[in-house]
């Protein structure tokens, strides 16, 4: 067997041509979506990734603001910064991009977002309505996994799921997402012993550890499908992903690459999650003067 190839580009291309046409709507009721990306210091991918936001912003006709700063921004002057943002009336989601410079608290910082901007869908607003299966502004990473299966018709009701990582950004929530739609999830760590008894029984595997190459065809039964969440640079500096895609891809039955998996349709749910926030700023705002 060798792996089916799970296109992120190709299914983020669908979700982006869906936000187009819901962004041309809003701009004959004169809406132009508002995304604000918020970006401390100076790592490099970071960078990166905030350029694709960008670009994929305004190549859909969405505004993107970039607020950029050095590392010794402080966390007040951050704190501020995003009030601001929650008060403008143009901006319909917020992100600060992680990580963050060590002086910054993360929680405080998601904390003081609006969760009705909450386009990460980081704030414990959004996370606790996802937990009880309220509508929320689902994570990007794990909401974009759950596209790509569907995409493929990847069923996970009654598969045994397999979560490798347990981040707050993609660990937790994607095996929460998954157990809604009837998966049996299993989370484990760097903590778990013997982690290859539990990735060995998974029919479908995500892995998000940071960790180059770390999974290989050892982990894996034969036809598992792969998510490889992994955003690591080889030995030559060259991008790759938590799985050592040569070695897993003759055994997986679907694998995603990296680049060109999980990258890209994160990217194209941020867009949906910007023009759904632009949407309900406009019912709110058409329910108010009918009031
Ligand atoms: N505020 C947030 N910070 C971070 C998030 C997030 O969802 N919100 N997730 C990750 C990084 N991430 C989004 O920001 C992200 C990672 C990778 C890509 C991507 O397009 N990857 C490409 C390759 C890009 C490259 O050339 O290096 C691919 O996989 O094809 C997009 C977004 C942590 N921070």
């Amino acid at each position: 067997m060798t792996a089916k190839l799970i296109d992120g580009k190709a299914v983020s291309q669908k979700i982006k041509d869906q936000v187009q046409m819901r962004v041309e709507k809003l701009k004959h009721q004169g809406v132009v979506p508002g995304l604000a990306v918020v970006l401390i210091g100076d790592n490099s991918a970071s960078h990166t990734y905030v350029k694709n936001k960008q670009k994929t912003c305004e190549a859909l006709g969405m505004r993107s603001d970039l607020l950029q700063y050095p590392d010794d921004l402080t966390q007040a002057e951050l704190l501020a910064t995003i009030d601001g943002l929650n008060n403008d009336p143009n901006i319909h989601g917020i992100l600060v991009q992680l990580p963050l410079p060590q002086h910054i608290d993360e929680f405080s910082v998601i904390m003081a977002i609006d969760p009705q901007k909450d386009v990460d869908g980081f704030h414990p607003v959004s996370v606790g309505n996802m937990m009880i299966g309220n509508e929320a502004f689902l994570p990007c990473t794990p909401n974009g996994i759950i596209k790509m299966l569907d995409h493929y018709a990847i069923e996970p009701a009654g598969q045994h799921v397999v979560v490798i990582g347990r981040s707050n950004i993609v660990g937790k929530p994607v095996g929460q997402m998954l157990l809604q739609r009837n998966a049996t999830v299993t989370y484990t760590h760097s903590k778990t012993k013997d982690l290859v008894y539990y990735t060995k029984q998974a029919d479908i595997l995500v892995v998000a550890i940071g960790v180059a190459k770390f999974l290989d065809s050892r982990h894996i039964k034969p036809g598992a499908v792969v998510i490889d969440v992994g955003m690591n640079r080889d030995e030559n500096g060259k991008l790759c992903g938590d799985v050592d895609y040569e070695d897993v891809f003759e055994k997986a039955s679907y694998i995603t690459p990296v680049p060109g998996g999980v990258g890209p349709v994160t990217i194209a749910m941020l867009m949906e999650n910007t023009v759904q926030s632009a949407e309900n700023s406009l019912a709110k705002d058409k329910s108010g003067r009918t009031m």
